[in-house]
């Protein structure tokens, strides 16, 4: 799979383990990777005027000086601008060596119209914030809006976080190499990077495949193997039955949206489990969706009775406090190893919040044996009560936290966003990338906690339901673009399930 997403000390290891391995040797690497990004450089700007190499001490500035060498035999103009010396001896020594271009000192670096900037400076090394010339050098580009190309990663964007270190190369595209780095998905450094271009360098698959990757950028190709197709003899039970709980009678529209969503996604039947007082307002909204009355938990206990493989959403509309904790906790199981039949929980919104002073009940019951699978739709702010210390702690990425906290709670975190983290307690986590901002619209979430449950329901487990139900409302939210609502996600899903059936 080339979905792997390493960390920079992951891509370390894979440098050490591919020249250990050969055939090419560490400056054989950075020559390959210097020749990618001079190709690419001269591809999208032939006619450019000059290219301005920035290079860093570091082997970020060894593919520099690669790409100088090579951008200047092929005879176009280079000024090559530099900031420390390569450590002697090293590999990024040996390519400055190979360069036949005289380094000019970064301090004085200037660039006019129609030039363009590689920016070798940093990239998996970063260790501080950019300050100096390095930052002057950033604001030139910025301010003179010189399309920059960036080597590994923009400088100034943490390969492991994606967070800004003091400022930041806007790139148009960044060159990378083997496999992308979290910092290339998570914002901001996802836009930063501008378009990323995977090169191959030489590392191979079977190298990277030694180090066991457990992250991963959601693409299809993480979940298409085990999604759901209907057997040609199935029935409407045997498709999963998600119920979704509805909120009081001036709170039902989002549990609706939910169920439609849980439909769309190919449950073979939908509840909405509604309070009395709300029946009357349910029902005058439902046509395929039935309807079911639960004031209490022993009306609940007889519903998980029921065998049938299932799946429930509790939170969308359905307000804060015990009703929520009792109804979650009854659906988890009552921690002594009941199988109950249902196959998973997803508490949204409302739900999430309700364990805001209670959080180790859930997690205890989530983690219990025989449990229901948990899956958790925080954005951040619920995110953050639920883990106020993770959420609080800078030295944590977005997809540290999500793993972090996956793991304590025993759930399948969906931490969303316009980078939306998936992470499931077996360390397994992947990072989404096709969000539309479209999708920022009230009751979008509702849709997307549906399309959860109506995988679970379908028996796909959790970390991939997650995974898929993130990358399909994503894409529905894309495909329809502009005057979305919540209300047309769920049709929006159609043409994607359909061309998802059919490319197997
Ligand atoms: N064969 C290979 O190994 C291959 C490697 N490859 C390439 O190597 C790159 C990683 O190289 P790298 O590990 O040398 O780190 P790099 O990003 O050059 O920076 C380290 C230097 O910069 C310095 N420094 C950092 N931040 C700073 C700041 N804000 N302001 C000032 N200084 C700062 C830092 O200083 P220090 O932290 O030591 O104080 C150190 O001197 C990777 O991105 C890819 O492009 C590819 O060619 C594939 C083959
Ligand atoms: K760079």
């Amino acid at each position: 799979m080339s979905n792997e997403v390493l960390s920079p000390a992951e891509m370390a290891e894979a440098d050490r383990r591919a020249i250990a391995a050969g055939p090419f040797d560490g400056i054989g690497l950075m020559r390959r990777a210097g020749q990618a990004v001079a190709s690419l450089a001269l591809a999208r700007h032939p006619a450019a005027e000059r290219f301005h190499v920035l290079c860093g001490p570091g082997n970020n500035g060894g593919d520099g000086y690669g790409a100088a060498r090579l951008l200047h035999e092929s005879g176009a103009a280079v000024s090559l601008w530099a900031v420390g010396a390569p450590r002697p001896g090293g590999d990024a020594a040996l390519a400055a060596a190979e360069c036949p271009l005289t380094p000019q000192a970064l301090a004085g670096f200037e660039a006019g119209p129609g030039t363009v900037v590689i920016d070798a400076l940093y990239g998996a090394g970063l260790s501080k914030p950019l300050a100096g010339d390095a930052a002057r050098a950033v604001d030139i580009a910025t301010e003179r809006k010189l399309p920059v190309i960036a080597v590994d990663l923009p400088s100034g964007v943490s390969g492991d976080s994606g967070r800004v270190l003091g400022c930041a190369f806007q790139a148009e595209v960044t060159v990378t190499f083997a496999r992308k780095k979290p910092g290339h998905l998570l914002l901001p450094g996802r836009q930063l990077c501008g378009e990323v271009v995977l090169a191959d360098i030489g590392i191979g698959d079977a190298v990277i495949g030694e180090l066991r990757i457990k992250t991963f950028e959601n693409t299809p190709a993480l979940w298409q193997a085990g999604f759901p197709r209907p057997a040609a003899d199935t029935h409407k039970y045997r498709r999963g039955h998600v119920n979704v709980f509805s909120g009081g009678p001036s709170a039902t529209g989002a549990a609706r949206l939910s169920a439609l969503a849980a439909a769309r996604a190919g449950a073979g039947a939908v509840t909405v489990l509604s309070p009395g007082n709300a029946m009357q307002v349910n029902a005058a909204h439902l046509t395929s969706i039935m309807l079911r009355k639960v004031d209490d938990t022993a009306t609940l206990a007889a519903i998980l009775d029921d065998s049938r493989p299932a799946a429930f959403v509790l939170g969308p509309g359905f307000g804060v406090g015990e009703k929520a904790r009792d109804f979650a906790l009854a659906v988890l199981g009552d921690g002594q190893g009941r199988q109950n039949g249902v196959e998973g929980l997803v508490l949204d919104a409302d739900g999430i919040t309700s364990f805001e002073d209670h959080p180790a009940s859930l997690f205890i019951t989530a983690g219990a044996k025989g449990a229901a699978k948990l899956v958790m739709t925080p954005h951040e702010g619920e995110f953050s009560r639920l883990f106020s210390s993770l959420a609080g702690d800078d030295s944590l990425s977005k997809l540290d936290k999500a793993r972090k906290a996956a793991a304590r709670s025993h759930a399948v975190m969906i931490y969303k966003g316009a980078d939306t983290v998936i992470a499931a307690p077996d360390g397994r986590a992947a990072i989404n990338a096709n969000a539309a901002p479209w999708l920022a619209t009230a009751g979008s979430g509702d849709v997307l906690a549906g399309v959860v449950a109506g995988l679970l329901a379908q028996g796909m487990p959790a970390f991939e339901a997650a995974c898929a139900a993130v990358w399909l409302h994503a894409e529905a939210g894309s495909s329809f673009g502009p005057g979305l609502i919540a209300e047309d996600l769920p049709q929006a899903l159609v043409p994607l399930l359909r061309s998802l059936a059919n490319s197997t």
